[in-house]
């Protein structure tokens, strides 16, 4: 393939605490939400927990090991808020701390760069139990948290990452009940947003006084299609892109929300007080996207509060997610970036598919189907960079099958499979052609 992928690109792959590392309390850790509502009979299919998970907590070496033998130029993870702050504020647990910078110093022993992601879901409990997003102190307690990891790791860790999809954490978490905390309130939505803001730009604000690196949020993106040409799916897509798309850039970029979120919240949405939508505005040094598929829009005035869903087209290739396979959609969201935000530096922060993988036949496991799924995407990217858009870096969601959140270990997404009876990890075709992409920069995709 031509290669427009410079030397300096960042090749890597990406996980999360929660979903790998197991020992959720080991270690004087304080409890997530994420342990809470995953022990709560019913939440996750078939009642599966991170108790376990890929048991990285205690294999963290040995899998820096296997990344390097990978080839990644930079590995994202994400702090587990609990293990540094058992309380979530207050005393520093130092076991907790020394966890994660034993893990960095490895990566960086292999040559390979951290990026950390500060809130990857797993609020403790001590918070959520005054309030948690919805209070309004908690912009200031993220701020706090992400003080005491700038101060612990911020010489070694040269990508920070605020917050992983505000979006999800507000909509499955707040709105329709999906994820942790399991809320479904109309109300709630609106106002975690608003802290989650808050507290990324206080996070940054605070960084700028610490660090000298780069500093952004992540957020899941997601073009819109209307199913048909009709004014109304129209005006559903557009809303649904608003709703998904434009709600946390805009206020980041801009200062301002997307005029549609008064439509679809009415009058749960609140008048947000313009200084506080000035304290949001701040562009960061990159925007992490995280990029699965399009959505394909129909309006469907009786489904609130957006009146849309989205369609499966019945000709698509789905993952097992239930996901379109659509790469264009990617090139498109990163232009769409390039011209909406004025071309800020973008790093792929995921990208991946599931498909239910072979048991391994001679320590192989056959994932054709990843390994198809990840290079149209990577070409979709080289088709974005050779439009002008500033694309840094590019990381595989995930490196290891873990835990998806409410569907439990039934969804794989890894590179590697992960043997749930000994936790051997085990390179599919996927993580082979992976390693011949980086060797390569980009020419083998
Ligand atoms: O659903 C796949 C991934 N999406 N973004 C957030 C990650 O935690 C998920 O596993
Ligand atoms: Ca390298």
């Amino acid at each position: 393939m031509a290669v427009p992928f410079p030397d300096d690109f960042l090749w890597g792959a990406a996980t999360s605490a929660y979903q790998i590392e197991g020992a959720p309390l080991a270690d004087g850790a304080g409890p997530s939400i994420w342990h809470r509502f995953a022990h709560t009979p019913g939440r996750v299919a078939g009642n599966e927990t991170g108790d376990l998970a890929c048991d990285h907590y205690h294999r963290a070496l040995d899998d820096v090991a296997l990344m390097a033998e990978l080839g990644l130029d930079v590995y994202r993870f994400s702090l587990a808020w609990g293990r540094v702050l058992p309380e979530g504020r207050g005393a520093v647990n130092r076991r907790g701390l020394d966890f994660y910078a034993r893990l960095v110093d490895a990566l960086l022993e292999h040559d390979i760069q951290p990026m950390a992601t500060l809130y990857h879901w797993d609020l403790p409990v001590a918070l959520h139990e005054r309030g948690g997003w919805l209070n309004p102190d908690s912009p200031h307690w993220f701020a706090d948290y992400a003080e005491t990891l700038f101060r612990a790791l911020g010489d070694r860790v040269p990508f920070w990452i605020t917050i992983n999809e505000p979006w999800v954490v507000t909509v499955p978490g707040y709105l329709d009940g999906q994820l942790a905390p399991g809320h479904r309130d109309l109300f709630e939505p609106p106002r975690v947003a608003h802290h989650l803001l808050l507290a990324h730009a206080e996070a940054v604000a605070v960084y700028r006084t610490l660090g000298r690196q780069q500093i952004g949020l992540a957020v899941n993106l997601e073009p819109q299609h209307p199913a048909s040409p009709s004014p109304a799916d129209l005006e559903a897509s557009r809303r649904r892109d608003a709703f998904i798309n434009r709600w946390f850039l805009d206020a980041l970029m801009f200062g301002r929300y997307p005029e549609e979120l008064a439509d679809i919240f009415g009058p749960a949405w609140p008048e947000f007080p313009a200084k506080s939508l000035e304290q949001i505005r701040c562009r960061g040094d990159f925007v992490g996207v995280n990029y699965y598929s399009r959505g394909l829009v129909r309006a469907a005035p009786d489904v609130a509060p957006l009146g849309a869903v989205r369609l499966t087209p019945s000709d698509a290739e789905l993952t097992t997610m239930g996901w379109e396979v659509y790469p264009k959609g990617l090139t498109e969201t990163l232009l769409w970036l390039r011209d909406r935000y004025a071309n800020p530096p973008l790093y792929i922060t995921e990208n991946g598919a599931a498909f239910d993988d072979p048991p391994p036949r001679n320590g192989r496991v056959e994932d054709p189907r990843r390994v198809a799924y990840l290079r149209a995407h990577i070409r979709a990217a080289a088709k974005a960079l050779e439009q002008g858009v500033d694309l840094r870096g590019y990381c595989v969601w995930s490196l290891f099958d873990n835990f998806e959140w409410a569907e439990g270990y039934s969804k794989c997404f890894g590179l590697y499979q992960v043997d749930p009876s000994d936790q051997t990890r085990r390179p599919k075709a996927s993580a082979r052609f992976y390693r011949e992409v980086m060797a390569s920069r980009g020419a083998a995709a």
